[in-house]
């Protein structure tokens, strides 16, 4: 449990270069607590509430200041958190996001360059006590990751990044996958979507246990 105040629930967030297969698997992550009897709430970031999707519009679309770039990342968080994650936990929901603050690392601070220590007072404002009981890292080479976002879809504007934009976004994803390695588990997403499920049922099998 890493909240401050014992909370029933459980918080499982989602995080990799985009095109490394989250999304992917979130749905048979929820499948697979609902069998075992828990309630499960599924959101995202940028978003997951009326604020934070207008944010994530802004986010996604319009060029902007490094800076403010983050510090909407956390507004957008900030709501999330109050309006979702928290009372989820309360209620003994497990909830599961695609993405949180990793993801401001890995992007704002690895990709862009921004100051470790901004992010860090912005993580400490934000959610001082609340880290996610687990963190599942979907890691791929860049190519595989870019294949899988070519074949699929228009691109936003972190898509549109270039290589060595995301190399930096997966060093520094392992890099915290070093620093917390009780809560971030790394899932080898090259392998095929049967094969990633069934590691995945691997670990939220001790969870749940
Ligand atoms: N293990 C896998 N093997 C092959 N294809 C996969 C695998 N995982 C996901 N894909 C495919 O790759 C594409 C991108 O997957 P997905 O949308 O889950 O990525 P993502 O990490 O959530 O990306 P983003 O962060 O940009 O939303 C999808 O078409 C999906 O079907
Ligand atoms: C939370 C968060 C997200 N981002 C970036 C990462 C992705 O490129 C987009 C979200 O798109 P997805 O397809 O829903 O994954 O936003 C970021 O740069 N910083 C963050 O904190």
């Amino acid at each position: 449990m890493t909240h401050s105040k014992a909370v029933p629930g459980k918080f499982i967030s989602f995080e990799g270069i985009d095109g490394a297969g989250k999304s992917t698997h979130i749905g048979f992550v929820a499948d697979y607590l609902a069998s075992r009897g828990k309630t499960v709430v599924s959101s995202r970031e940028p978003g997951g509430t009326a604020v934070g999707e207008k944010l994530r519009d802004l986010l996604l679309h319009e060029k902007m200041d490094l800076e403010t770039e983050a510090l909407l990342m956390f507004a957008s968080r900030r709501e999330h958190i109050a309006q979702v994650i928290a009372p989820g936990l309360a209620r003994g929901d497990w909830v599961l996001s695609d993405r949180f603050t990793d993801a401001s690392f890995a992007y704002q601070g690895g990709g862009r360059g921004l100051d470790r220590a901004k992010l860090e007072a912005l993580e400490n404002w934000v959610h001082p006590h609340l880290q996610p009981d687990l963190t599942l890292l979907f890691d791929v080479p860049l190519d595989v990751a870019r294949a899988r976002l070519d074949a699929t879809r228009t691109l936003d504007k972190f898509e549109q990044e270039q290589a060595d934009f995301f190399s930096a976004c997966r060093k520094e994803y392992l890099r915290r996958a070093a620093q917390f390695p009780d809560r971030i588990v790394v899932v080898d997403s090259t392998r095929s979507i049967e094969e990633t499920r069934a590691f995945l049922a691997q670990v939220l099998g001790k969870l749940v246990a």
